[in-house]
């Protein structure tokens, strides 16, 4: 098996203009064995009226869309986001910011013009800007008071200065970020302030979370800081894995800090510089050189809207080690201790909801699983702090809820339900709820 998809691989990598169906390519193939000296200048004259036509569209044009390769060595449809001139290039010599609209815009990335295939260019630029702006507009109104990535004003801009800011924010400004003993590719833009404009990399202290420019910066700032673990109370310890829980109000520098890092990770998140407002539970490994934040999330002190969690991020050397798993699962863990059911703000990003499904999966099945006798979506919701809509909707989406007679009804096969539980993964760490020492938050007077 692995050899086969191995063969596969390495050849859609030698020929990745068949995968598209680009005739120019195609036709000029160097490689194959021409009898005919009229085939061989009918091709070059091909290739040559292709090579004019394609330099012909150079520039490209913000708002393109065009072929690109990717690191799988395939062509994808791109939209160029934004260009650049290279440095002591031609006339027509830019390098290109580009979104794989298959993809997540995490993997948006600068590419070189060898990598797009100007056969493919489609003319026809994106939609109006107006359209976007309206758009824009009508995300924002849908959002919650407290916007979720806050730039201080944003709801105030009129419609220029919002696509002005749109604008600014899509393209990655900081493309690695230096943490403990990692080097982390970044995924997103941040609004870090305008001295760090020029920074193409970050230095952080993973301890305070002061980021730096220079390395020999950071350095120094190493010798003087005297944090060892996220300031603020640590309220679970078991084994090497710490939770520590930080006011936003007494550790702002710290709670900012941490929110600039986490936007490089989060798209829909708007930095909320007024991190009052929040608390932070900051996930560590711990060893004999300190505590080592491995990820996070952040919780309105107080949420209207019955949210338990506003942001979560695994840092990326730590994903998909179950990490995610324990924060959510401990976000509801603090849920039942204050004696209210939760639900994570939206929008959820296509990582968080698949963490979510699988979270609410695994808790719901295994309950109805061991089960016996009737149960409902209340009872279900109050012993598991997962609000009625996500149960709902978690149940549906595995077609387990039928209606009958006027009434939603659980139809739980035993057969089903394992079937579905094994999809649904591994149940990552365990929260050992006898470890935690938490009181829910008080306004001190
Ligand atoms: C309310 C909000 O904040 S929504 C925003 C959510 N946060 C983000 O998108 C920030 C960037 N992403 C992350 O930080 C992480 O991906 C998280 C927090 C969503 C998940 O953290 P992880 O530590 O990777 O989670 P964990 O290891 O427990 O895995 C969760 C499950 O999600 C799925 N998953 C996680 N990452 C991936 C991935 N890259 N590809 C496919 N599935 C994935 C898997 O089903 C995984 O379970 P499995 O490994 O058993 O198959």
């Amino acid at each position: 098996m692995g050899s086969s998809a191995d063969t596969e691989t390495a050849m859609i990598i030698a020929t990745p203009a068949s995968n598209h169906n680009n005739p120019a390519t195609n036709g000029g193939d160097a490689n194959q064995n021409h009898t005919s000296g009229a085939i061989l200048a009918l091709t070059n004259s091909e290739s040559d009226a292709s090579k004019k036509r394609r330099m012909g569209v150079l520039p490209l044009e913000v708002g393109t869309r065009v072929m690109c390769q990717w690191r799988d060595g395939k062509y994808h449809p791109v939209k160029v986001i934004e260009r650049r001139k290279n440095y002591n290039g031609g006339h027509n010599d830019y390098e290109y910011y580009v979104h794989y609209t298959e993809f997540n815009r995490r993997l948006d990335e600068w590419i070189k013009l060898e990598q797009l295939d100007l056969d493919s260019v489609e003319c026809a630029l994106d939609e109006k800007v107006e359209d976007k702006v309206t758009s824009l507009k009508m995300t924002r109104h849908q959002k919650r008071k407290i916007d979720e990535t806050h730039v201080e004003g944003h709801e105030e801009l009129d419609a220029a200065s919002l696509r002005e800011h749109e604008e600014f924010t899509k393209v990655k400004n900081i493309a690695t970020i230096e943490l403990g003993k990692y080097e982390i590719e970044t995924w997103y833009f941040s609004p870090f302030p305008p001295e760090y404009n020029d920074c193409v990399k970050l230095f952080f202290c993973e301890f305070c979370l002061s980021f730096m420019k220079r390395k020999e910066q950071l350095q120094r700032h190493m010798r003087k800081c005297d944090l060892k673990h996220p300031p603020g109370d640590e309220i679970y310890r078991s084994s090497t894995l710490s939770m520590f829980e930080v006011d936003g109000k007494k550790n702002k520098v710290y709670a900012q800090n941490l929110c600039y890092l986490a936007k490089l990770f989060l798209d829909h998140k708007t930095l909320y510089y007024d991190v009052d407002l929040f608390l932070f539970y900051i996930l560590c490994e711990c060893d004999d050189r300190g505590c080592h934040m491995v990820g996070y999330f952040s919780k309105e002190k107080h949420s209207e809207e019955a949210y338990n969690l506003a942001c979560i991020l695994t840092l990326p050397p730590y994903q998909r080690k179950g990490y995610g798993k324990f924060l959510i699962a401990f976000s509801y863990e603090l849920s039942k201790k204050e004696g209210k059911v939760g639900t994570p703000e939206r929008p959820l990003s296509d990582l968080g909801l698949v963490s979510y499904r699988g979270y609410w999966t695994r808790i719901l099945l295994d309950i109805l699983k061991k089960h016996k006798g009737n149960i409902s979506i209340k009872e279900l919701s109050d012993m598991t702090a997962i609000k009625a809509e996500d149960i709902l909707s978690t149940l549906q989406s595995l077609e387990l809820i039928q209606y009958r007679k006027g009434q939603h009804v659980i139809c739980a096969d035993p057969k089903v339900l394992d079937r579905h539980l094994k999809a649904a993964g591994r149940g990552g760490l365990d929260v050992d709820v006898s470890k935690m020492i938490w009181t829910p938050y008080k306004e001190q007077s």
